[in-house]
């Protein structure tokens, strides 16, 4: 069996197409420009790429983009009355500090100073106990990202075992909770998990998250299975010239592609819809602060 290529930059593209018409109809029924402000601390070269992604789609798609880039030695008190100060700006409908932040920064303080209904992460407590309840609201952003792919791809997820490697809170966690929303089964395993070769093996879904450089072997895939893979592991690559890399995922694609039905490339799969899944989140808060209801196709 070849595995197909699910697209996830392509479908990213269609999700922004989405909200950007979602935009203009704020705008021109309601007055309301969204605004999203992302805040970035430090100079650590990936998340700068991913930071001016972020602001260039925001204002592609028709919100307003602020961009806050503070030096690295910034100290917690400066970061935490910056966040106040865009909590209490009524142009900002959602505040995103980039991770991981600077070793002296305390990223709970952080995340806990962030109002909950500006929180596009879905970061706070509040958000993360909306989630939990299927209360409305905005939805972490990556797993957010998986799950819209694995609808479209699977249809229905009712009744299939999904196994998600990796129990962070920013992925597997709340990847657990939509999942089982979804009437998955749902096994959660981690560094711990023992025989994780043959826990994988019952997966009708597979979601790697756990940072390890083709971790997943291509025979712990059941024939058939789906495969999302959400690690983006950037490896020197001297081949490309000195000092370059390239991004590989959790999953050993090759071996994989070889007995899934359907499997997510790293690039351009899960990393494009954790941005436009990200603006997504920005609608949601934007209407909700303004007393609309978020639009169920975006997010549903
Ligand atoms: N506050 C947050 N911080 C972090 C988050 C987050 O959701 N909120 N997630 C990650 C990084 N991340 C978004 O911030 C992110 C990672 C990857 C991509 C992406 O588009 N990847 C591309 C490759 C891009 C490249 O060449 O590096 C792909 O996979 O095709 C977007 C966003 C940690 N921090």
């Amino acid at each position: 069996m070849t595995a197909k290529i699910i697209d996830g930059k392509r479908f990213a593209e269609d999700l922004r197409g989405r909200i950007a018409d979602h935009v203009s109809r704020l705008k021109s029924e309601h007055g309301i420009i969204p605004g999203l402000a992302v805040v970035i601390v430090g100079e650590d070269p990936a998340s700068q790429v991913y930071v001016s992604s972020k602001a260039k789609h925001t204002a592609a798609v028709g919100m307003n983009s602020f961009k806050h880039e503070l030096p690295a030695d910034t100290p917690e008190a400066d970061l935490l009355a910056l966040v106040h100060q865009l909590n209490a700006d009524p142009t900002v409908h959602g505040i995103l500090v980039q991770m991981p932040v600077p070793k002296h920064i305390d990223p709970n303080n952080v995340i806990e100073a962030i109002d909950p209904a500006k929180d596009v992460d879905c970061f706070t407590p509040a958000n993360v106990g909306k989630v939990q309840i299927g209360l409305p609201g905005p939805v972490s952003c990556t797993p957010l990202g998986c799950l819209m792919l694995l609808r479209d791809e699977l249809g229905s997820l009712e009744g299939k075992h999904a196994v998600i490697i990796g129990r962070s809170n920013l992925v597997g966690k709340p990847m657990m909770q939509l999942l089982l929303r979804d009437n998955c089964t749902v096994t959660v395993a981690h560094s711990r998990t023992k025989n994780l070769d043959e826990v994988v093996r019952q997966a009708d879904i597979v979601v790697a998250a756990v940072g390890r450089p083709n971790m997943v072997k291509g025979d712990w895939i059941k024939p058939g299975a789906t495969i999302i893979d959400v690690g983006i592991n950037r490896m020197p690559a001297p081949e490309k010239g000195e000092g370059k890399t390239r991004l590989i995922g959790d999953v050993d694609f090759a071996a994989a592609s070889e007995v899934a039905a359907a499997i997510t490339p790293v690039p351009g799969g899960v990393g494009p819809m954790t941005i436009a899944c990200l603006l997504a989140n920005t609608i949601t808060t934007a209407s909700l602060m303004n007393g609309l209801t978020p639009p169920v196709d975006l997010t549903a």
